[in-house]
């Protein structure tokens, strides 16, 4: 498999409020020195403790937050240094879905409003922007008639096909999920998941999957991500990660979840 989606050499560091004026606290490290590489149609799972750097590494990665240094390129084009136009071209290839729902979805928009969002910047007509909102509902199997209302219309699980089918309407090459199901409760998490894994098959799509939930990851990984303190301290098919952890850290989270 070709990797076409790759980070290298990330570093972010955050500096704390000033305590006065002449002394600025130091520069606090949140991630350093990662590297990661995704294939196409794979999913790479990321675990690690709470704040070991999992949302702040998702959102590096989907461009939402730029790094310090290093580099996070699709197909060979490096993202994070990259001209405006770059940008603007590479933005639909790379989507992001979110824990809540309900805090990602505008209570004032329309589920058309909110998932033709993405088109806007696209020039397409009235006529094909509304035949993608349609035809992407439907993958995301949301009643046709969901078109004129609201997200408080929807159940959490219903709420989050939303979120997917937004993320789904640029036809994107890659979707980061952010703890996507954590708010769901169980049998609606499965759902959830195996309609990731179908959109997966029939968009041919490469995920990153978030989650603190190690159930989730080895349910939907082909690989697999430890995060520690900023760092990745192991990375490998998920069976083997589940079956003969090598890090410390690994072998903790899994005597923690399971
Ligand atoms: N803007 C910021 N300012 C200060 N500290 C931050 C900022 N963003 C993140 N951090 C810190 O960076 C660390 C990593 O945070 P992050 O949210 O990425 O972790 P996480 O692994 O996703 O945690 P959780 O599982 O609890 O969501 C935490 O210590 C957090 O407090």
């Amino acid at each position: 498999m070709s990797s076409f989606f790759e980070a290298q050499g990330l570093n972010y560091s955050v500096r704390s409020q000033s305590r006065s004026f002449f002394q600025p606290r130091p520069a606090r490290p949140i991630l350093q020195n990662i590297n990661l590489h995704l294939a196409e149609r794979e999913t790479l799972g990321i675990i690690g403790s709470s704040g070991s750097g999992k949302s702040t590494l998702a959102r590096i990665l989907s461009g939402l937050l730029q790094p310090d240094n290093g580099h996070v390129s699709l197909r060979g084009e490096d993202f994070t240094n990259a001209t405006s136009d770059v940008r603007q071209k590479l933005r639909p290839e790379i989507q992001m879905i979110f824990q809540d729902p309900q805090g990602a979805l505008d209570p004032r928009q329309t589920v058309r409003e909110i998932v033709g969002e993405p088109l806007l910047p696209l020039s397409l007509t009235q006529e094909e922007r509304e035949q993608r909102i349609v035809n992407v509902l439907r993958d995301v199997a949301l009643p046709s008639n969901s078109l004129n209302r609201y997200p408080r219309a929807f159940s959490g699980g219903q709420r989050q096909r939303i979120a997917i089918a937004r993320a789904l309407i640029t036809k994107p090459s890659v979707i980061i999920a952010d703890e996507a199901v954590s708010a769901l409760d169980v049998s609606t998490q499965a759902i959830i998941l195996n309609l990731l894994l179908d959109l997966q098959e029939r968009y041919g799509l490469s995920y990153i999957f978030v989650s603190h939930d190690l159930a989730v990851i080895r349910h939907i990984s082909h690989r697999t991500a430890v995060l520690d303190a900023g760092h990745i301290v192991e990375t490998g098919p998920t069976a083997d990660i589940f079956s003969n952890p090598q890090h410390d850290t690994t072998r903790s989270l899994l005597a923690a979840n399971f």
